[in-house]
């Protein structure tokens, strides 16, 4: 694992810990990479709504949109499990991936900073890497109301 993609997946386990999650128990965290190397991380953010719910993801990039950072995003980690007794998340042997929501807003940052963004996704041995195109092929963009 290079060293970014390792401090990023890192960033994303360290943000799982500020997860408000108490419906579900599930800690998920986000960690953007900067092109200038800064990280942005987000965690989830429960609401008694259920529906309400914010993901990681979508908190980390709203987040960095809120600063100017938007587009300098050109990566992105997710990590998330059952919240532990200490407050981290257990990661799983299986890697948890962006849910549905979480690609599309992913896809309008892709779209908008033009690079298939690569998504480390991490698991209990490490990361599995994958681009947005393969977790959300034939996506709705900006491009589709041109
Ligand atoms: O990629 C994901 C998947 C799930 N969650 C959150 C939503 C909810 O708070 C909890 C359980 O679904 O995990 C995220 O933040 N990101
Ligand atoms: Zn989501």
């Amino acid at each position: 694992m290079s060293d970014s993609k390792s401090k990023l997946v890192a960033a994303a386990i360290e943000a799982a810990r500020n997860a408000y999650a108490p419906y579900s128990n599930f800690h998920v965290g986000a960690a953007l990479l900067l092109d200038t190397g800064d990280i942005v991380t987000g965690a989830n953010f429960e609401n008694a709504s259920y529906g309400m719910t914010l993901c990681a993801e979508t908190v980390a990039i709203a987040k960095a949109n809120s600063d100017g950072q938007m587009r300098r995003i050109v990566a992105i980690a997710v990590a998330g499990g059952p919240r532990a007794a200490d407050g981290s998340a257990q990661i799983g042997a299986d890697a948890i991936t962006p849910c549905g929501r979480c690609r599309q807003v992913i896809k309008e940052v892709a779209d908008e900073v033009a690079i298939d963004l690569p998504v480390y996704c991490a698991h209990a041995g490490g990361h599995d890497t994958h681009l947005l195109s393969e977790l959300l092929p034939f996506g709705f963009g900006p491009a589709s109301l041109k």
